[in-house]
């Protein structure tokens, strides 16, 4: 298993609202090795949180149980998570690529948890391997952009600069943050169909949050919906229906999980 959450709960430090508030409530859920996941649901439903939580960059409460490739990340001593977070490769929406850096430079950030500290430092001033973020950028038609300065990209090829730096990663599991919302349809298509390409060929898992459904519900295999911070449902893209979509979007309270037997049996025709 890459993943495995039982009773997993999230509260953010810096949560305003009330104390009581959490970003992630009691959330079960599993995910092997290789498979490739769609989180969708509304906007603060907990996407990011659920992100970011596998990729131990938020500690869950305690009480629960959660594992990532069969060992404990907060049971660890710093340096061992440390490795562990080399295997895990998250995407923010935004990726924090310095402004005034060079594309090449950027996108082989990818490989700093595989760079020893003289390895990243020296790169920084001669890029250690152009080879590899020319065909990373190449794989997103950006291959003439490897040495332009990050700043003077659009947003779209921002986001795809991130996505090349995933490329260039030799991470055992994506945790990626709405990767498209910044490109046309088209791309979005090209963009996604590398990232997964990718996924499948290393036997990567892939975790992806996506508000296109349309796209989640054609392109992953299974699809997870979180609303309030609740696991609402977790089916494989099939047995999604239109039902179960509109009351996960309704932005109402769930308390109860939904399954397919409390919908209609539609599939979206896109499927
Ligand atoms: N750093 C933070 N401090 C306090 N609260 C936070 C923090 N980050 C997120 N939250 C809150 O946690 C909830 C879940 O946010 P999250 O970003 O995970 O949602 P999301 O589903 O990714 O939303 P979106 O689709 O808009 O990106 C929201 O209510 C949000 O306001």
């Amino acid at each position: 298993m890459s993943f495995v959450l039982r009773a997993i709960s999230v509260h953010h430090a810096s949560a305003t609202r009330s104390d009581s508030f959490h970003a992630l409530i009691d959330v079960n859920l599993s995910i092997k090795q290789g498979e490739q996941v769609a989180l969708i649901g509304p906007s603060g439903a907990g996407k990011t949180t659920l992100l970011h939580t596998l990729a131990c960059a938020h500690r869950p409460e305690s009480g629960g149980e959660f594992s990532i490739f069969g060992l404990q990340p907060w049971a660890m001593q710093h340096a061992e998570r440390h490795a562990l977070r080399a295997r895990l490769f998250l995407a923010p929406q935004i990726p924090p690529l310095p402004p005034r850096q060079r594309v090449v430079t950027a996108v082989l950030a990818g490989c700093l948890p595989q760079w020893s500290f003289w390895q990243a430092i020296t790169s920084l001033i001669k890029p250690r391997e152009p080879d590899a973020a020319y065909d990373a950028l190449a794989r997103f038609n950006l291959q003439d952009k490897l040495y332009a300065r990050v700043d003077r990209l659009s947003e779209g090829e921002r986001q795809r600069c991130g996505m090349a730096r995933l490329l260039v990663s030799q991470a055992d599991a994506f945790l990626v943050d709405e990767p498209l919302s910044a490109l046309d349809p088209t791309l979005a298509l090209q963009t996604l169909a590398v990232v997964q390409q990718e996924a499948a060929s290393r036997n990567a898992t892939l975790v992806c949050s996506l508000h296109q459904v349309e796209l989640a519900l054609g392109h992953f295999p299974r699809i997870v919906g979180l609303s309030d911070g609740r696991l609402v449902f977790d089916a494989p893209r099939r047995e999604v229906t239109e039902k179960m979509l509109a009351a996960l979007y309704q932005n109402v309270k769930h308390t109860e999980p939904i399954s397919p037997e409390d919908a209609h049996w539609s599939v979206p025709s896109s499927c």
